[in-house]
């Protein structure tokens, strides 16, 4: 039976309260509006992210909500005036929206988008700022405007990225968030030379696709630091050069880093979303002009700091949201080069799970030993 234009009931794990298990539930999704995208959700994967949304750390948090932002699936019905995707069309949801028209996107200085913004900040669509979801009647709230943790979801045509029909979804799923932020990070934001030093703390996807990215763009040194030494073996295979376990020394860390680089390094990528190594990764670059990237995000409340005086001296600090990729047009660049076997997906996938498993999922988010895990949606 044709869908289009009907509400689809389908299956969709919803956060009720933070921390509180979710829970599979038949959930009602309204057809797109104008400027709408419905997708079928074939694979989804979790990011650390959506554990911190769920934790209740994030001041955007609003429950009941349907979490996931890292998918791949198909249109299976588009709103009025959507011209750039149609059903059948294979797609990536993109948190990160790009619509070439606001001053954001014009101004050819960020791959920040401010056309929906407002609206996936407080859970709705901005047409009407409602949801299109709910529960018998009761509406549950968006996430980062993809909400992929759901058999179908609704999107706006702004953060939706049309991709090559032969890439594997059950992979470039982690091109919605993960891999491009790790890679873009070093070729967007730092933008790495041939011959740099990189010191990178954590090494869980988005530090280990920090190390990819370095690797590429030429650099020499590759540090990476983490609490857990068995991320080493690991990483060798991402292009990590040095391990560093904070627990090994007494001198704080960045006083390691200068000292075995003689003065500091020349990019630093903080990757946990922890202030105190924010703070850490800004003070081991060397002065004049290390640069540190801030990718993690940190809770509600917290905030950096260092002396000034680290500034005054040329230290830079940024920070980066999706690597600075502009996501639908470049997104689909990416599956390409994942197509070229130009940049890896397959090793960052330690685990395969299905919707209905997602509590445990979330459970193996906190074990070392997993990076993503890809749940299969539509069984
Ligand atoms: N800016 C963005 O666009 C963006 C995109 C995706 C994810 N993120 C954020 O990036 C961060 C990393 O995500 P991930 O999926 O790689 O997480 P992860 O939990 O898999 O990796 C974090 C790593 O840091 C290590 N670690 C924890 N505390 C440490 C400490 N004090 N010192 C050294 N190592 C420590 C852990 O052992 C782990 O290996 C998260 O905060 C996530 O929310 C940001
Ligand atoms: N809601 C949080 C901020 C969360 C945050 O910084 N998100 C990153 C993406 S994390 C993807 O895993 C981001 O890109 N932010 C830019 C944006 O949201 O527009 C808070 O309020 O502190
Ligand atoms: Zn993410
Ligand atoms: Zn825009």
């Amino acid at each position: 039976m044709a869908t289009q234009g009907r509400v689809i009931t389908c299956k969709a794990a919803v956060a009720w309260e933070p921390s509180k298990p979710l829970t599979i539930e038949d959930v009602q999704v309204a057809p797109p509006q104008a400027g709408e995208v419905r997708v079928k959700i074939l694979y989804t994967a979790l990011c650390h992210t959506d554990a911190y949304t769920w934790s209740g750390q994030d001041p955007e948090g609003l429950f009941p909500c349907i979490l996931g932002h890292e998918a791949a699936g198909v249109v299976e019905s588009v709103g009025e005036g959507v011209t750039e995707v149609q059903p059948g069309d294979h797609v990536i949801p993109c948190y990160q929206a790009e619509c070439r028209e606001c001053k954001f996107c014009k101004s050819g200085k960020t791959n920040l988008c401010g056309k929906v913004r407002s609206a996936t900040g407080v859970g709705v669509m901005l047409s009407d700022r409602k949801s299109r979801f709910s529960i018998n009647g009761k509406p549950i709230y968006h996430f980062m405007g993809t909400s992929t943790f759901s058999q179908y979801t609704v999107v706006h045509d702004v953060s939706v990225a049309k991709i090559d029909p032969k890439a594997p979804l059950e992979k470039v799923c982690l091109l919605g968030c993960g891999v491009p932020t790790g890679l873009g990070a070093v070729w967007n934001t730092a933008k790495v030379e041939p011959g740099s030093n990189v010191a990178i703390f954590g090494l869980g996807t988005i530090g280990l696709a920090v190390a990819e990215g370095a690797k590429a763009a030429g650099a020499s040194r590759i540090i990476g630091i983490d609490l857990n030494s068995k991320k080493f073996d690991i990483a060798k295979n991402f292009g990590v050069t040095e391990f560093i376990n904070p627990k090994d020394h007494e001198k704080p860390i960045q006083q390691v880093i200068v000292d075995l680089t003689d003065g500091g390094v020349d990019y630093s990528f903080e990757c946990i979303g922890n202030v105190s190594v924010m703070r850490s990764a800004l003070e081991c670059c060397h002065k004049g002009w290390g640069t540190s990237i801030i990718v993690g995000v940190a809770g509600s409340g917290q905030e950096i700091s260092t002396r000034p005086f680290q500034l005054v001296t040329g230290r830079v600090w940024k920070g980066t949201a999706f690597g600075g990729f502009k996501s639908r047009s470049q997104v689909p660049m990416l599956v390409d080069k994942y197509m070229k076997k130009e940049i890896k997906i397959d090793e960052y996938i330690t685990h395969k799970l299905t919707l209905a498993e997602i509590n445990q999922a979330f459970d193996l988010l906190h074990e070392g030993g997993c990076l993503r895990c890809v749940l299969a949606v539509d069984v």
